[in-house]
């Protein structure tokens, strides 16, 4: 499998990241499970976004071709029912291609609001049920076998009896016993869940641990005979920083759907970052038709809803991402772009390549500068870059202790000109 879609990468970019990944393929038809406006707004320091922000993370996401978005717990309150319904309607009325999930415990009245939603917008909603199925989760609720599986039983049938598709939800699957699991997975599939959720919720795995439940869920779901009718998705968390690789890694090791939220905003310090899983992706040669230049947008939505800043250095969408006030890196970029290559200027000093997701390189004058940085800087205001005036701007970076803004370096320029 070919690194990029690029035909120039393959002469230009050695690929070490290729090495032993031959037949090893991640599936091309991986799908896109978007928590942002479930997980996301659990985490205890987003403010909750108002229906308008919510209905304009849903056309962005079905911009950047994620194919389902949880959109809350109908049965948790009034409003969380409303806005639900709200966005169920804005799909079906704007034909988005988008599926919707919403999630609620394996309880009765958790489901029904589901159903009455989906009857309502006239959307089928998946049921994404969930119930704790490790020992810890059991000893704190004092839930034995049965109780788990008698519940879940109960609160499938009611969602299939409505006719809607349900996703089963092992919490805490990656702390849960393997009979536990076989005997909860089998079940589910009896009754019709036509997808099991593992489900990573504390931030416990490493990808070995991703690679062994997969196998494991592969080989019941092979066992009980319903192999390519029951699906696989994963859900991370990133407890150990580790929840970006893992959702990865989930899908090379044969997940279907892969859970991930905008800047990875989620239940303590988050889920799998959705935008940096479909980068990686889409630089991994797959996605080749997906257009993301839209992520941004997304992400930006999806910060100011919840009232979050982007860090400055956040891959692909921080402020940095793209910018340089480096004297070496910037001489390189402006001497590809003065060959007239925008393909090396995009790539000489970027792991990612900013025109692939709508963004640019940026070049900006600091104490770290040379003569490049401010040459380029003057041309693309159309100032001629005289040697004086390059020398004293050059001057006045060396002497300051952040990077110069616009009106600093105009000044400097007013000043020359005054002489
Ligand atoms: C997959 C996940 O991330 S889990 C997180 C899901 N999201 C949320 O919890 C956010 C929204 N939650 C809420 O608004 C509320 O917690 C509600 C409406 C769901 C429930 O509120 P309350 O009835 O007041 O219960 P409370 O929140 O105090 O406790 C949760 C209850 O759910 C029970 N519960 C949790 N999962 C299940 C399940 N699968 N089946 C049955 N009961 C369950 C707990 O045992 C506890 O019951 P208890 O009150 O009898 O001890």
């Amino acid at each position: 499998m070919s690194a990029t879609p690029d035909f120039r990468s393959d002469d230009l970019i050695y690929d070490w990241n290729e090495i032993g990944r031959k037949g090893r393929l991640i599936p091309r038809d991986v799908t896109f499970f978007d928590e942002t406006l479930r997980d996301g707004l659990q985490n205890p320091s987003v403010a909750d976004p108002n229906i308008e922000q919510k209905l304009k993370l849903i056309h962005l996401m079905s911009k950047i071709g994620i194919h389902v978005a949880d959109i809350g717990l109908p049965g948790s309150s009034k409003r969380a029912f409303d806005d639900v319904l709200r966005m169920c309607r804005e799909i079906t009325d704007n034909r988005l291609p988008l599926g919707v999930a919403c999630a609620g415990r394996t309880v009765v009245s958790d489901i029904t609001p589901m159903i009455e939603i989906s009857q309502r917008a006239g959307i089928p909603v998946e049921v994404y049920c969930f119930i704790g199925s490790s020992p810890i989760r059991q000893l704190a609720e004092d839930w034995d076998l049965d109780t788990i599986v008698k519940r879940s039983a109960e609160a499938i049938d009611v969602a299939v009896k409505a006719g809607l598709p349900v996703a089963y939800v092992t919490e805490d699957t990656t702390r849960s016993r393997p009979d536990m699991l076989a005997t909860l997975f089998k079940m589910a599939i009896d009754h019709g869940a036509s997808r099991l959720c593992l489900c990573d919720t504390v931030g416990h795995a490493t990808p070995d641990g991703v690679r062994n439940l997969i196998a494991f869920t592969k080989s019941i779901i092979a066992g009980h005979g319903a192999d390519g009718k029951v699906r696989i998705d994963w859900h991370g968390h990133n407890d150990r920083g580790l929840a970006l690789e893992n959702a990865l890694w989930a899908l090379e090791f044969g997940a279907d759907r892969v859970h991930g939220t905008a800047l990875g905003i989620g239940e303590r310090v988050g889920n799998a970052a959705m935008e940096l899983i479909l980068l990686n992706l889409k630089l991994l040669g797959l996605l080749e038709h997906q257009d993301l230049t839209h992520m941004l947008d997304y992400c930006n939505t999806a910060a100011e809803a919840v009232g979050w800043q982007i860090p400055i250095n956040y891959p692909l969408v921080g402020r940095d991402a793209f910018r340089t006030a480096t004297g070496v890196h910037a001489a390189a970029i402006i001497k590809a772009q003065g060959k007239g290559d925008a393909w090396l200027a995009d790539r000489i000093y970027s792991g990612v390549p900013a025109g692939m997701f709508g963004r640019k390189q940026e070049i900006c004058v600091g104490y770290m500068s040379g003569a490049s940085n401010v040459n380029f800087w003057l041309r693309q205001r159309r100032i001629e870059p005289s040697k004086e005036l390059v020398e004293a701007i050059l001057k006045k970076a060396k002497g300051s202790s952040h990077i110069l803004s616009d009106e600093e370096i105009l000044a400097v320029v007013d000043e020359m000109k005054a002489r």
